[in-house]
């Protein structure tokens, strides 16, 4: 069975958004939420990144972004599913609880459900990307590997 997930509120898998309130250390800086860490690199080597990173919420750090879009880096569009990787990944083993959440998915397919989104998520009519889902899904098959 597919495990659909968007709104942070629903459980057990409102900890799959980006939006939700799983913090972790990386690249030597505390971010409140992977959506700060993504969002930021939009802007990385420019003081909007580090604004970003300070903002306090998710939906913030994604509406400010919004907001700057003349500034984002020019290689973004090819950057950005390395920079979701790296920020999944670091979330899920910086998170026992919610990794626990994750592996128990088994080999479920994940789908971020939502209704707005062509390329991380389903879109309207399901036929969106995914790619937060498969991204999840690959992160979920690195998290199985033993160290
Ligand atoms: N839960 C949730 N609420 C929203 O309002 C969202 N937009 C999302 N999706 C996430 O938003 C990010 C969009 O990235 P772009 O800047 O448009 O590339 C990304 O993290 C989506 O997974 N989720």
């Amino acid at each position: 069975m597919p495990v659909y997930f968007y709104d942070v509120y629903e459980n057990p898998y409102g900890c799959f958004t980006n939006f939700s309130r799983h913090g972790c250390e990386l690249d030597g800086d505390w971010w409140l939420t992977s959506e700060h860490y993504f969002q930021a690199q939009k802007f990385i080597g420019t003081p909007h990144a580090e604004q970003i990173r300070k903002l306090p919420t998710p939906r913030d750090a994604f509406n400010t972004a919004q907001t700057l879009k003349p500034f984002v880096r020019s290689d973004w569009l090819k950057a950005r599913d390395d920079v979701m990787r790296k920020a999944v990944l670091r979330k899920f083993e910086f998170n026992p609880g919610i990794k626990a959440v994750l592996l128990a998915t088994g080999d479920a397919l994940l789908v971020e459900n939502s209704p707005v989104d062509n390329y991380w998520g389903c879109g309207a009519d399901g036929k969106g990307q995914n790619r937060l889902g498969q991204i999840l899904m690959e992160v979920r098959d690195q998290l199985h590997q033993p160290v």
